[in-house]
């Protein structure tokens, strides 16, 4: 096991290349399940949650090769292996094997889904959309047992707006007989990116990205060429830290449309914002204002954004408060900053960041992958040394992190956790 050190405070040039996006990985290989020949996705990010998936395959039968980030995956040996616990628990995005499994199968055996502790994580709206296609699901000691003896089209109306269930069931539905409609859609451009490929596979959706999606089943799927989009998370990881500490840094490989409400939340706080058709250009502000920043659904401001964003408020003249409406309980980050000095209050779903405030570096621990990103923005800005542990969490979804800042001028390494440090770990 490993920890991250920073020595922060200093000024940030150069440029940092984006990877692909990890929230569209995490589906776009359960989909590869549903072809009848072989899928190759090109741009993966070298993270965990990919390596996980690839294992995963594997213990399915699928023959999967995985080099210079490109994932060929054989799915025709693939069988509806239960897989019930285990690797399934330490990802989130295991849920979409789900859809996959029972709309190549007609059935799956899946335990339940791991992924960060943000608070509770339902998924009953999955849940709901299989129900509505026809498959039977229950859900036994830990594992979820899906099982139809055809999946049959229907109208499904989701009763919050979830990336994850419009993935999930898009996933079963194109193999479904008949017409499906996913109303209150979510409208992620990781939802269009999964369409893209289940369209270049031969499936027949339309309205991805709108909040009325319609499928129309088809009998057989096969094999394709798909590249990812780029990760506007990580993106947004770096602008944040460019803003807090850039003398002019260029993130490349981004489509900035994604990032719309990221980019106007900058301009608000006084940050130079440039943006070009796949690169934006950042400096730093010499007095920040405080804004008030609000998650939503997809172009809202996101979620995964919120952590590290809160690090930035604290360099702002002022209040801002940063409420999370998808995730209330998001929000373990801000012990950890408030050790390195940070004024900030937590009240119902919202933090109240009080600045201007100068970080000093601390002994501070990830709790989860955004977490991590916002304390490694804390750490490049602190005055002294930041030495971050659970760092297995921020490897879940930045690729080459600490290469990649270095690569900006970060005063950043990795180091073995002692045995005294892991012992601490074991008992936390
Ligand atoms: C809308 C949104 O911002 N989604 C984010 C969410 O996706 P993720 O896929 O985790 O979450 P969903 O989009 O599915 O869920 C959005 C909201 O709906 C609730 N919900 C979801 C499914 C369900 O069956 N029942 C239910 O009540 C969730 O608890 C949450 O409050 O976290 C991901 C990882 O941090 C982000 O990349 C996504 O952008
Ligand atoms: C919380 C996240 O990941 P996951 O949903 O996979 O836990 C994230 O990407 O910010």
């Amino acid at each position: 096991m490993e920890k991250i050190k920073i020595r922060g405070g200093r000024p940030l040039k150069g440029t940092v290349k984006i990877s692909g996006a990890k929230n569209s990985a995490v589906a776009l290989i359960p989909a590869s399940i549903l072809a009848e020949s072989p899928v190759t996705i090109e741009g993966l990010p070298e993270i965990s949650d990919v390596e996980i998936l690839k294992d995963l395959l594997e213990e399915i039968g699928g023959r999967v090769t995985l080099n210079n980030h490109e994932m060929t995956i054989d799915p025709t040996t693939m069988t509806s292996m239960p897989l019930p616990n285990g690797k399934v628990k330490k990802l989130r995005a295991s849920y979409y094997l789900m859809g996959a499994m029972l709309g190549r199968f007609k059935k799956a055996v899946i335990g339940l889904p791991g992924g960060c502790h943000l608070g509770p994580r339902p998924i009953d709206q999955h849940i709901k959309g299989f129900e509505a296609l026809g498959a039977e699901v229950t859900n036994e000691q830990g594992a979820i047992y899906l099982r139809a003896e055809e999946l049959r089209g229907a109208r499904i109306y989701l009763d919050v707006v979830s990336v994850g269930a419009t993935i999930n069931i898009m996933l079963a539905a194109v193999r479904a007989k008949g017409k499906t409609i996913i109303e209150n859609a979510a409208k992620e451009p990781e939802i269009i990116d999964v369409a893209t490929l289940l369209s270049n596979m031969g499936a027949k959706i339309k309205g991805a990205g709108t909040d009325t999606i319609r499928i129309e089943g088809v009998e057989h799927l096969s094999g394709c060429r798909h590249t990812i989009i780029p990760d506007r998370i990580e993106a947004g990881t770096y602008m944040i830290l460019a803003a807090a500490q850039g003398d002019g840094v260029l993130i490349d490989n981004v489509i900035p449309n994604h990032l719309e409400s990221l980019i106007a939340k900058l301009q608000e706080m006084g940050v130079f914002v440039e943006t070009s058709a796949d690169q934006v250009f950042i400096s730093r502000a010499s007095q920040y204002n405080p804004v008030d920043v609000k998650t939503l659904v997809y172009p809202g401001f996101p979620t995964d954004l919120q952590q590290p964003m809160t690090t930035l408020l604290t360099m702002a003249e002022g209040t801002s408060v940063v409420t999370d409406t998808i995730y209330s309980a998001r929000f373990k980050h801000i012990d950890e900053l408030r050790r390195m000095n940070a004024n900030i209050k937590v009240e119902g779903r919202s933090a109240i960041i009080t600045g201007p405030v100068p970080l000093e570096g601390a002994k501070v621990k990830a709790s989860d992958l955004r977490a991590g990103a916002s304390l490694l923005i804390a750490g490049a800005m602190a005055n002294g040394i930041t030495e971050i542990t659970g760092v297995e969490h921020i490897d879940r979804g930045y690729s080459h992190v600490v290469e990649k800042l270095q690569g900006i001028g970060v005063d950043i390494w990795r180091e073995k956790l002692t045995e005294q440090e892991m012992k601490q770990v074991e008992q936390s």
